[in-house]
């Protein structure tokens, strides 16, 4: 079933250049609505737009001794209440076997890393799920049976100048003109070479996505750039092996991916020349076909079949197809900054977010086919049993192909009774 792509909005505390300039509060929220007043024109009713989650992480918290921001009322979401809300569906859809993928869009400074990564003692949602999902594992490990395995991998990858590079093999840097990206008739557009490092614990993955982010920002200081003028794309692809109810062995997998784009004011930045013109073009030609891809889809959305969608017009759409109109479940998160200094960038990032909740995608469960009969005979066995509980049909027993046996499971000749 097609599903809407859910968008949150996240506005944060004021930076000290925000201060500095005396700056104004311009957003407001209330409930899952989000304001925006136009500095030039207060008397002016603000704009309006509704969202999955609007989180107000501006004021009403205060810093624990080890650094954590806490709330200090009932408004400022912390860290722990958006992964709640948006990390812990990840992991739930993720055991479940469906593909998974959350970006974070915004000005740059607006907190897209905050929110995705995190610093210090204020984990964002990649380490908290992370955490959650290894917790997970090791409470099924206790208990697994011979057959039962369970396979976390990673890979973490930079699209710089429109070229990949693969953080987790700094050796792959340097390529000139970076990591080839190709199409597959059934999995999409994919990073040929790319690093998949198997990794068996929480520590392990954590020091894995320390060691990329690392390489990302060595990586960045060799070609003069700040890590903001790339976009990042850690991938955790997690397989479970396990037997079903009736004993067979079930395979399901499931890819989740993390974005943090590139601050999105690039996209209109001027007079830059050399190196930081090239890098400022990739951003904005990545960015705005992201802008492009997202119109298209909404188009879409609405009934108009003959829109093309421009996925091939830049690295970053490519890699982000499946998140975008494919086989994924997806979360959009767009930083803002509060302050009147940043209205026109801001404004920008809610109308994107807002366009961004018309897209659709169709996730389903990676499963081998048998396992998907499987399962689906036994959903339906399931909307059976209550509709016979409850008194709408009755059923035949026993049969040639198949039927339901006297206690009510459902045979397929061929398979077991389930
Ligand atoms: N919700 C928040 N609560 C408290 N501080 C925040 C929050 N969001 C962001 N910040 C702070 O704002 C600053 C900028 O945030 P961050 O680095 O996440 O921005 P960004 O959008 O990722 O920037 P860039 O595009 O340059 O990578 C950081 O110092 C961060 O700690």
């Amino acid at each position: 079933m097609a599903e809407s792509v859910k968008v949150a909005v996240r506005v944060r505390p004021f930076n000290d250049r925000e201060k500095n300039r005396n700056s104004t509060v311009i957003i407001n929220m209330v409930g899952n609505q989000t304001e925006i007043k136009d500095p030039e024109n207060l008397s002016a009713d603000p704009r309006r737009f509704s969202f999955d989650f609007s989180y107000w992480s501006h004021d009403e918290f205060k810093e624990r001794p080890d650094g954590y921001l806490e709330p200090t009322g009932t408004k400022y979401a912390d860290q722990q209440t958006v992964f709640n809300d948006l990390g812990k569906g990840i992991i739930d859809n993720a055991w479940k076997g469906y593909n998974c993928s959350l970006f974070a869009y915004g000005q740059t400074g607006s907190g897209k890393s905050y929110s995705v990564v995190g610093y210090g003692k204020n984990q964002g949602i990649v380490p908290l799920f992370c955490d959650d999902l290894f917790d997970g594992i090791e409470k099924k490990r206790s208990t697994a049976g011979e057959n039962e395995e369970y396979q976390v991998s990673l890979s973490m990858l930079e699209i710089y100048n429109e070229q990949v590079r693969d953080l987790l093999n700094p050796k792959t840097i340097a390529i000139k003109g970076g990591l080839k990206v190709r199409q597959d008739p059934k999995k999409g557009f994919y990073v040929e070479q790319m690093t998949l490092k198997q990794v068996n614990s929480y520590e392990e993955i954590d020091s894995k996505i320390n060691e990329g982010t690392r390489n990302r920002t060595v990586a960045s200081t060799n070609m003069n750039a700040t890590s903001s003028r790339a976009h990042t794309i850690i991938g955790i692809n997690f397989t479970q092996k396990c037997p079903n109810d009736v004993g067979e062995s079930m395979t399901r997998t499931s890819i989740v991916n993390l974005v943090d784009l590139a601050g999105s004011e690039r996209a209109d930045s001027t007079g830059a020349t050399g190196d930081r013109l090239k890098e400022g073009s990739a951003i904005n030609k990545s960015l705005s076909t992201l802008g492009n891809v997202i119109k298209a889809l909404a188009d879409q959305s609405t009934g108009n079949k003959k829109v093309v969608v421009p996925y091939r017009d830049s690295t970053l759409t490519k890699l982000l197809q499946n998140a975008l109109g494919g086989n994924s479940k997806t979360i959009m998160i767009a930083a803002l900054s509060p302050a009147d200094i940043n209205y026109e960038e801001t404004l920008s990032t809610l109308r994107f977010a807002d366009r961004a909740k018309a897209i659709k995608t169709t996730a389903t469960v990676n499963e081998s086919p048998t396992d998907k009969l499987i399962r689906e005979l036994r959903e339906e066995n399931a909307k059976l049993m209550e509709m016979i509980k409850s008194g709408g049909i009755t059923l035949p027993i026993g049969g040639g192909g198949g039927g339901y046996t006297t206690d009510g499971k459902l045979h397929i000749t061929g398979l077991s009774t389930i």
